[in-house]
């Protein structure tokens, strides 16, 4: 299994070099350069298996036989014990036909610690097998950067830097950014919004020498292991609602596209997926393109989900690229669009490909504060305000007897302001982070300049040549 790249200009790599890379060298994203297949009986057969079990079956493939077995299953296990939750991923039921896929067992309390976990044990070990350091760098707009330091944080051949949207993520977020002790942690608070500091990501692995100097790889979902890593809880969730023998679709709050790509992913290893709901909230630039064909950026408004608070969607070009048939010239004119004007238009037949598995909606605040306070009533249970937007979305497709698996992307004691005003109810922290809000913090304030952010890069990794 070798992986190419979405814009067809870079050296296709193999699993590990895909990994360590991030993001490709022509600007592109890497995919698999084939999906890997499972019969409806191979399904069948991983009923009823553990979730590490699992992910060790369906992500083998991926590997291009570059981790050996033992080691992998090793670090997969060690990954998955960090969770709280026996099942790792559980699924509760809320309303007939309705289930709620709780990816926030993790030690962050968000879905990103599920590839986290496992990202920062691979990464770690081909480091230590190749006695190599990098600079990990990561944009995030609340749970990325907190999922990443808590994985990274301590570890001997990374340092990491977090840069994250100043004033515009929750105190949670923000304390679980920069309030660890550890040496190799970097909290830089950016005067701009998502979008800003992960522009100036991607900048950084298009500038190709500062790249090279620091050995720069990268921890977004850009990162193909990212989205890898995520396939197992839809295979796990269907599984235990029927799959193979019962479609199953799901609904996804989506920001910048990498949870819902890896249900698609599901979809092409063979898991009977329905339908693929994408839920975005008034950055709902997603949810125009599915309805007009036209990718047009607009300004970034702030809401009560700010984890969704981005206009540029990252993954959704490796689903262009699919969709176009993996004609790379295709993605490339889209991009050059996108950089010239802020906008560019898909031609009708990948439009037409990408509505015949996903549909797509939107949630303002005030529609996830109502689903938040409406779904306590009915059911007793919490939501949070990203969970909420899916949900809310969920609810205006028309009705199915395929069971609809809701992503929790997070848990609501990451959001307790917004989950108080909706609700009235105040979502307690769990006891291992029951000191945060009271422990010191330590970041540094950057404006939304590249030069700068790569200097206070540079002159602190360890890993510069
Ligand atoms: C809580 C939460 N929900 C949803 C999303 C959107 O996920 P994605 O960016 O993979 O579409 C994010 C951030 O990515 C998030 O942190
Ligand atoms: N919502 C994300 C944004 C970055 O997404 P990623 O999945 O590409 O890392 C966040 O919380 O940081």
């Amino acid at each position: 299994m070798r992986y190419v790249s979405t814009r067809g200009e870079a050296p296709a790599l193999g699993f590990a070099d895909t990994m360590m890379t991030g993001l490709a060298r022509d600007g592109g994203l890497y995919v698999p350069e084939s999906w890997p297949h499972f019969s409806a009986d191979a399904i069948r057969k991983m009923r009823g298996k553990p979730y590490a079990d699992l992910a060790v079956e369906l992500l083998t493939p991926f590997l291009n036989a570059e981790i050996k077995a033992r080691d992998f299953e090793r670090i997969v296990r060690e990954a998955y014990a960090t969770f709280r939750h026996p099942a790792v991923c559980p699924i509760v039921q809320t309303r007939p036909n309705e289930f709620i896929l709780e990816l926030f067992h993790g030690p962050t309390l968000a879905f990103k610690d599920v590839a986290m976990q496992l990202l920062a044990r691979l990464m770690d070990h081909v480091l230590t097998e190749r006695g190599q350091r990098a600079t990990i760098v990561g944009a995030t707009s609340g749970d990325t950067g907190g999922a990443a330091i808590e994985a990274f944080a301590g570890r001997e051949r990374t340092d990491v830097f977090i840069l994250f949207p100043h004033g515009r993520v929750s105190a949670v977020q923000q304390r679980q950014m920069t309030t660890s002790d550890a040496g190799n942690v970097h909290a830089l608070a950016i005067e701009g919004n998502f979008d800003d500091c992960q522009g100036m990501l991607k900048d950084m692995f298009n500038d190709h020498a500062f790249r090279d100097r620091v050995m720069l790889s990268g921890v977004n979902s850009i990162n193909w292991a990212r989205i890898m890593a995520q396939i197992v809880y839809y295979f796990s969730s269907a599984l235990s609602l029927g799959a193979p023998d019962r479609p199953v679709s799901f609904t996804v709050p989506t920001g910048n596209f990498g949870d819902i790509f890896a249900g698609y992913a599901a979809k092409r290893m063979g898991l009977p997926i329905e339908r693929l709901v994408i839920a975005t909230n008034d950055n709902d630039i997603l949810a125009r393109t599915l309805a007009t064909g036209e990718y047009r950026m607009t300004g970034v408004v702030p809401t009560t989900s700010p984890s969704m608070d981005i206009q540029i969607s990252s993954n959704f070009e490796r689903l262009l690229f699919e969709s176009a048939g993996r004609d790379a010239s295709v993605v490339r004119r889209y991009m050059a669009g996108l950089k010239q004007s802020g906008a560019f238009t898909i031609e009708a037949a990948p439009l037409q490909r990408i509505r015949a598995e996903f549909d797509a909606g939107r949630a303002s605040s005030a529609e996830a504060a109502q689903t938040i306070s409406e779904t306590l009533k009915e059911s007793g249970y919490l939501l949070d305000p990203h969970t909420a937007s899916g949900v809310y979305v969920a609810h205006k497709l028309p009705k199915s007897d395929v069971p609809m698996v809701l992503l929790s992307t997070a848990h609501p004691a990451k959001f307790p302001d917004a989950v108080k005003a909706a609700c009235g109810k105040t979502a307690e922290l769990p006891d291992w982070l029951s000191g945060l809000m009271d422990r010191k913090e330590r970041f540094t304030v950057l404006p939304s300049d590249l030069k700068m952010v790569e200097d206070y890069v540079a002159s602190r990794a360890r890993a510069v040549s």
